[in-house]
């Protein structure tokens, strides 16, 4: 976020880095050394939010359940246990070194809204002018599948693209990603920089600890969000809090050793910076924009337009969908919700008279849209020219099925498919009909 001086750090701990996998007690040292580290980087002038998973681990021990419920209520009641008891700890130890914390539970309905993100945008910064430290967990004792961001790694990532980070740590029970898990893998090999998450070798398909929810899988889809964000995303052992300072600083001394070098200086003599081990994620150099980002991961969508080559062409040239360019819809959604754009190929006759996504080849979700109409207004008016909404609906709201300002494209996809500047001749036809 933007301030003066000093960087925005966001921290994730994990489950297994908060209670025992088995007695489900608070890892208490972990927790006491995250304290001091938060602590440190805290005095050192930077904004610092913790995003703490545990609310159910520290249930389980609460209530004395040995294992975790597969029933969601019970889960749930657990959740609003555990996460009171888990505030308390982390308030208590903070408030050891006078440093004063706030808790925010999240689900993704509460950030659905456009106001609302930008009002709890707007509350972490005012935590942060207040040098109060935000913990942040998932709003458990509420959230069912539909509005849960299911893992603390992706709500870590959408909390760092929120209050702008430079860096998220996603602290865990291994020091690095490996090229395999390195629990049944002794030959898994350290990744230590990643910089293009999609030719990224490694396997990531085993669960991880008993509690976790995530496993390596969310994390690098947390990397994956977060460097699309512009975060440097780091995963490094959480038993060894004092890393993130070190890492910091050894971040720095890079950023200042190449800021030296760019500048024409000699860098021979300058100490070169090392690193407790950890793998970096490296931000991306063209990171999407805050309002592209909560288009893409702060919204849940609710159905599928699919969307032709054309419209997606006139999209990428900043046209607004037409409902001409839609070509099938899927799911129940109302005006303004989120909904996928996938491209296929417009059907032929023949596979309009069946099931034409089964003719599609390949269909790929391209982006995200909130739309002007709902699912069933939709079906009504695709295919159609805006003219004709009226006499269709008996009302028209909108000449676009969505406006593209409320469309975003995954930044995968913005850079494998060329933009065609020129519009097809059915694409002119639509535009000026
Ligand atoms: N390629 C891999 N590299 C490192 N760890 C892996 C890999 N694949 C699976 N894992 C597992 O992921 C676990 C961390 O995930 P998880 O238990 O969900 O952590 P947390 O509770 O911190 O979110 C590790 O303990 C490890 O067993
Ligand atoms: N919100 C849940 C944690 C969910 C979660 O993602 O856990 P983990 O994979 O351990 O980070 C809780 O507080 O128990």
């Amino acid at each position: 976020m933007t301030a003066s001086s000093g960087l925005t750090i966001v921290i994730k701990l994990g489950t297994s880095s908060i209670v025992d996998e088995k007695t489900h007690e608070p890892i208490l040292s972990i927790l006491t050394l995250i304290v001091e580290t938060v602590t440190r980087l805290h005095r050192d002038g930077h904004r610092v939010v913790l995003v703490s998973s545990g609310a159910v681990g520290v249930g389980l021990r609460r209530m004395d359940v040995t294992e975790r419920p597969k029933h969601l209520p019970r889960i749930q009641a657990l959740a609003a246990v555990g996460q009171c008891r888990l505030m308390s700890l982390w308030d208590n130890l903070f408030s050891h070194l006078r440093v004063a914390v706030a808790q925010i539970l999240l689900t993704r309905n509460d950030i659905a809204d456009r106001t609302q993100y930008v009002n709890a945008q707007n509350t972490f910064e005012q935590l942060f002018d207040m040098g109060v430290v935000p913990i942040v967990n998932e709003n458990d004792t509420l959230a069912v599948s539909e509005i849960k961001f299911g893992d603390n790694d992706t709500l870590s990532a959408i909390t760092a693209a929120m209050v702008k980070a430079d860096y998220l740590f996603l602290m865990t029970d291994v020091d690095c990603l490996y090229t395999a898990n390195p629990r049944t893998n002794p030959d898994a090999e350290p990744i230590e920089v990643v910089s293009d998450i999609s030719s990224l070798e490694a396997d990531v398909s085993s669960a991880g600890s008993a509690l976790g929810t995530g496993g390596m899988g969310t994390k690098i889809v947390a990397a994956k969000l977060g460097t699309s964000a512009g975060v440097t995303t780091i995963i490094t052992k959480s038993s060894k809090p004092g890393n993130v300072h070190e890492i910091v600083k050894y971040l720095q001394r890079l950023q200042e050793n190449s800021t030296a070098a760019a500048s024409g200086a000699d860098t021979s003599t300058l100490e070169v910076p090392t690193a407790p081990l950890h793998t970096r994620f490296l931000p991306s150099d063209t990171p999407i924009q805050s309002r592209t980002f909560w288009l893409l991961h702060g919204l849940n969508p609710h159905g599928t337009l699919y969307i032709d080559h054309g419209a997606y062409h006139a999209l990428m040239n900043k046209a607004n969908l037409l409902p001409a360019g839609v070509i099938g819809v899927e799911g129940h959604f109302g005006q303004q919700e989120a909904v996928r754009l996938v491209v296929v190929e417009r059907p032929s006759a023949d596979a309009l008279n069946g099931d034409f996504l089964h003719h599609a080849h390949e269909p790929k979700e391209v982006g995200r849209a909130l739309v002007n109409y709902g699912s069933i207004e939709i079906a009504h008016i695709m295919g159609h020219r805006s003219t004709q909404i009226e006499s269709l609906l008996g009302y028209a709201d909108s000449d676009y099925v969505a406006v593209r300002e409320n469309i975003s494209f995954h930044p995968e996809d913005r850079h494998s498919h060329p933009v065609t500047p020129a519009l097809t001749p059915a694409l002119e036809e639509w535009k000026s009909g």
